[in-house]
């Protein structure tokens, strides 16, 4: 288990992918505050390779050379004013940390100018050298890089993809690393995402951790410990589990957003089914999980398992998205991502590699928001729509109450409260709802906050009666683009 630290009554993250620290500071200014936002997981904020082919891939940013805060992002000064800024207004900061490798390409300069041979295990700017990296006594594959992902030393102590592979067995690279993880928590961020914790032994992991600060006293109260997600791709399959890793942290749950693809995109389960969705699913505790519905990686189509839904399907995205928020299994994380021209051949997206939007001297494009308030440049803005950020709000407003009332009217019409604060009904196939159902909620005239919102006392967009008895009527027609309403008290007329 491990607490976000939330401010009051937020309860949702957001990953802002390869956005700059300046567009980060604004955003939670201008919307993630004032829209009940949890917190940010940005890109990782160490300097890295500055890999030429292909022309700046995003996968660049998983390739460190030191721990200065010097990347496409921004620099330390910028970080730290966003950080400040997010704080202030309400909005956590987690940071991708990417501790398990340095650069495995040849040589070169970093974002940051600094001078590396990731061969050789030569970083001057941390510093580590050949010491401080896995080598044959510890890797016995023929060229030190993992090929098998059934042998768990393998897997922990050789190179990934030939990424110079950290030797945290030792103290001096224990000690790097949680300095530079120190560092971010005195400026004031709230945790991190643990980056590639699969290739780490769970007892480097406490080695390292150990060595980390509380979180800062002003900000966040005292005795605080940083919020940990680490990331362990298992889909089963694999002899390392998710559980190893319980014990230093939450670990990203892929099966979550997979099994909600089979069934809102695949159809090949039922949402009647989803009553237990979560333990009862054959997930981790709901205590140790971090769940989402696609990530940065694999909603490039590297998933093994099963492709997530992602933003290229809208309609199924905001449909699981619904379900994912308004669901009170795990801690949920919202993805927003940026658009590339995918180029599939042969099932493959030759493109799949491909950078941020950038200007022409390769610097990331700033996000600017258009007049109805979403982005433009390529910048998708998930966490903008408002099927998605009014169900931030629905999910603020239920919490703590537990799932209730739940009914499947059919083999995918499913309807559930959360206690008595809110309700949803959907329609995951093409069939058609048309009937009286018992919300749980008190009697009163709410605003369905899929179709449109509460504003000043009235609503945009559908408005749904619950009589006395707590029922209402749900007339949801399958086809159309949003076949989901969503009601709760804090959108009541
Ligand atoms: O074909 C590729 N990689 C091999 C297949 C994906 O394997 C990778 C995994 C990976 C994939 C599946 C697993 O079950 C697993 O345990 C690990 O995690 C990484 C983590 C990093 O920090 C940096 C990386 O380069 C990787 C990586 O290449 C391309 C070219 C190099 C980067 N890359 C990529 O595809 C980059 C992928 C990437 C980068 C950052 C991530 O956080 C991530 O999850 C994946
Ligand atoms: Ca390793």
């Amino acid at each position: 288990y491990s607490d976000p630290h939330c401010a009051a009554g937020r309860d949702t993250i957001v990953h802002l992918f390869e956005w700059k620290w300046t567009d980060i500071k604004a955003e939670c200014e201008r919307f993630l505050g004032p829209m009940g936002y949890c917190g940010v997981q940005v890109s990782p904020v160490n300097e890295n390779a500055v890999v030429t082919n292909p022309s700046r891939p995003w996968y660049e940013r998983y390739q460190p050379v030191s721990y200065n805060l010097n990347t496409r992002s921004g620099n330390e000064q910028q970080f730290r004013d966003m950080v400040s800024a997010c704080n202030k207004a309400g909005v956590r900061i987690y940071v991708d940390a990417v501790i398990n490798h340095m650069t495995g390409s040849y040589s070169g300069q970093g974002t940051g100018g600094s001078s590396f041979d990731g061969g050789a295990c030569r970083f001057p700017g941390v510093p580590f050298g050949p010491n401080d990296c896995n080598g044959g006594d510890n890797c016995h594959t023929s060229d030190g890089s993992i090929h098998n992902y059934g042998n768990p030393e393998e897997v922990r102590n050789c190179r990934l993809v030939g990424l110079a592979d950290l030797r945290l067995g030792s103290d001096y690279v224990r000690d790097k690393i949680a300095g530079f993880m120190n560092n971010l928590i005195d400026i004031g961020v709230a945790g991190f995402r643990v980056d590639a914790a699969k290739h780490m032994w769970p007892g480097d992991i406490v080695g390292v951790f150990s060595r980390l600060h509380n979180l800062r006293s002003d900000t966040f109260g005292s005795g605080k410990k940083p919020f940990i997600v680490q990331e362990v791709i298992d889909m089963g399959g694999e002899p390392i589990k998710m559980s190893e890793y319980f014990g230093t942290g939450r670990v990203t749950n892929f099966i979550f957003g997979v099994k909600l693809a089979d069934v809102f995109l695949r159809h090949s389960n039922q949402a009647k089914w989803l009553s237990n969705f979560g333990e009862g699913w054959g997930m981790p505790s709901t205590y140790d999980v971090l769940n989402f519905l696609s990530n940065h990686d694999n909603q490039r189509g590297h998933g093994g398992g099963g492709a997530p839904i992602t933003f290229r399907e809208p309609k199924e995205m905001k449909i699981a998205t619904a379900f994912m928020l308004a669901h009170p299994y795990g801690f949920p994380r919202v993805m927003s991502s940026y658009d590339w021209p995918v180029n599939y051949q042969n099932g493959n997206d030759q493109n799949n590699w491909m950078g941020p939007p950038h200007n022409g001297d390769m610097s990331t494009k700033d996000v600017r928001i258009n007049a109805d308030n979403t982005c433009n440049d390529g910048w998708i803005c998930e966490h903008r729509w408002r099927q998605v950020y009014n169900m931030v709000a629905f999910r603020n407003v239920v919490a703590g109450t537990p799932l209730q009332n739940w009914q499947a009217l059919g083999d995918n019409q499913i309807a559930f409260s959360r206690g008595t604060k809110g309700f949803i009904a959907i329609v995951g196939d093409g069939s058609h709802m048309n009937s009286d159902i018992n919300t749980g909620l008190p009697s009163g005239d709410y605003c369905d906050v899929i179709s449109g919102s509460y504003e000043n006392g009235e609503c945009t967009g559908k408005t749904v009666h619950v009589d006395g008895s707590g029922h209402a009527h749900f007339n949801i027609n399958g086809q159309s683009d949003d076949p989901v309403v969503a009601i709760h008290i804090g959108a009541k007329k």
